[in-house]
């Protein structure tokens, strides 16, 4: 077994090397939304300073719900459990 299947798990070197391409993909991908998860850590804190300044609260939860309901819409209860971690990545911990 060639070292290339045996990092990727396939039994075929055809396999590995389909493997291997398609996890580059998947890295690309994960930059990107790691980059976008980023940029919306940056927006969502812009967001937090200014209600706060203004005498408001960090958390409107409100507003959470209309994340945490899209999120669940287009992706089921997984969805649901990936908005509340992208909400705790953006304004901390409740
Ligand atoms: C960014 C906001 O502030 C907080 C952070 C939110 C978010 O990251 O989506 C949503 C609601 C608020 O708890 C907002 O009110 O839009």
């Amino acid at each position: 077994m060639s070292t290339s299947t045996v990092d990727t798990g396939a039994g075929s070197a055809d396999a590995a090397s389909l493997i291997s391409d398609a996890r580059q993909r998947i890295d690309d991908l994960d930059q990107r939304i790691i980059g976008l998860l980023a940029e919306r850590v940056t927006v969502s804190e812009q967001i937090q300073r200014e209600r706060i300044a203004s005498g408001g609260r960090r958390v409107h939860l409100s507003r959470e719900m209309e994340v945490i309901n899209r999120y669940n819409g287009e992706l089921g209860r997984q969805g649901t459990a990936l908005a509340m971690t992208v909400l705790a990545l953006c304004r901390g911990q409740l």
